[in-house]
């Protein structure tokens, strides 16, 4: 079982991060987990935070020689935005967490509140799943990301139709990660519109995993079943609010002639001539590439701020404004595909078993095997 935990604040020293379960003998590539942390930082739309961070990782433990010991993994971000007046919130943001955790831990306002709740903390989250990525890598399983829609304006290629994966790798340099540049541009103005107004935006991301064995996950229990724990795991993201897999919301008006996908066999193995269950039935993994949608809220603070109430005199007023992202959806999809790598590597790891990486090989290698036997 692999298992993490964070901690840490927005504005305190540092982020903190231990992952537990990741098997012995792992190449612990320091460069490609920094890479990560660049993806999560770029992005049309964040605010100053982001020229002002550098994120990079310092491992504190469960390395040597740059290959994992099988022993927890512990890892810490330095916070560079630190240097600015942490004031009382009293006027709470509507959509953040300031007065709902103000209440429940008694609080005076939504300060201790809000440096935890921040996406902030996903800086590490994106760490320890670069580390998830690199254990799948060894599998040859890879996991993408694009934005298909930003404030409404969507993306031509709009949902997961066949394209080659390759064709989404490279799209990291592009400001807004998105498959075409013609809905890029128009994606960029819409946020400098809604910047320029003090509002904000949210929008849609698709996470693709590739090469993923049949069998991952499991049918018998509510909380063994793949699409369950990889929902649960990116609507835990800060913002999101929706997740489907596959075709989605369009199911529901989809008749089942046209909406499941045929199963066909192929080069001695099983495949679909479609994937519009986004390669997951009954909980487990159908050997399909796994396609997850995910929608972003808009950012809830806002410049032109939203009616709220003041924690201190009960009187109506408008909620505290503080530096703040326009929109941050580029981003949260880098934090998708980390948090989807967790899940993937949780599976692995439960259904291969093992202690060191050449162990799980093994089982792996023998289980495929056997799926080609079948
Ligand atoms: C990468 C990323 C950056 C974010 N940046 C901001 C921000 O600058 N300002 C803000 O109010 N919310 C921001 N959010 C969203 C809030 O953290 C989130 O709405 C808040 O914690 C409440 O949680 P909920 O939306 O999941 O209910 C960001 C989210 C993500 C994923
Ligand atoms: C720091 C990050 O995102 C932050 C997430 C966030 C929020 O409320 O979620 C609010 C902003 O914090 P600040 O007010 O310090 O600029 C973002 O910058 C980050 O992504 O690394």
């Amino acid at each position: 079982m692999i298992r993490f935990l964070t901690a840490g604040e927005s504005h305190g020293e540092s982020l903190v991060g231990i992952i537990d379960g990741i098997p012995a003998n792992l190449y612990l590539d320091t460069d490609y987990i920094n890479k990560e942390l660049k993806r999560r930082q770029m992005g049309f739309g964040r605010s100053a935070r982001m020229q002002i961070e550098s994120d990079e990782v310092n491992i504190l433990s469960g390395v040597s020689k740059n290959f994992t010991t099988g022993s927890p993994i512990t890892i810490s971000i330095k916070n560079r935005g630190t240097n600015i007046e942490l004031v009382e919130v009293t006027k709470p943001r509507p959509g953040h967490g300031d007065l709902v955790g103000a209440l429940k831990y008694n609080q005076k306002g939504g300060r201790n509140i809000l440096e935890r709740a921040s996406a902030r903390e996903t800086a590490m989250r994106v760490a320890l799943g670069s580390i998830c990525k690199l254990l799948l890598k060894e599998f040859n399983i890879n996991i993408y990301s694009h934005v298909i829609n930003i404030g409404g304006v969507n993306s031509n290629i709009d949902y997961y139709n066949g394209l080659e994966i390759k064709e989404l790798i490279g799209v990291d340099q592009s400001s807004i990660r998105v498959i075409d540049k013609c809905s890029e541009e128009k994606m960029i103005n819409k946020i400098q519109e809604s910047k320029e107004d003090g509002d904000t935006l949210g929008g849609i991301i698709e996470i693709i995993a590739s090469n993923i064995p049949i069998g991952l996950g499991s049918h018998a229990n509510w909380d063994t079943k793949l699409d369950g724990r990889l929902a649960a795991a990116c609507i835990s993201i800060q913002g999101i609010k929706g997740i489907e897999f596959g075709l989605g919301g369009i199911a529901a008006s989809t008749l089942g002639s046209k909406f499941h996908d045929e199963i066909l066999y192929d080069d001695n193995r099983y495949k679909r001539r479609t994937n519009n269950a986004g390669g997951i039935e009954a909980g487990i993994s159908n050997g399909e590439d796994i396609v997850i949608r995910a929608t972003m809220k808009p950012i809830p603070t806002l410049k032109r701020p939203l009616e709220t109430v003041d924690m201190l005199t009960k009187e109506k007023t408008i909620a505290q404004f503080e530096r703040s992202d326009t929109c941050a959806v580029p981003s949260a999809s880098i934090v998708a595909e980390s948090m989807v790598a967790y899940i993937l590597a949780d599976e692995l790891i439960k259904k291969f078993g093992g202690d060191s990486l050449e162990e799980i090989k093994i089982n792996y290698n023998n289980y495929l095997k056997y799926l080609e036997s079948r």
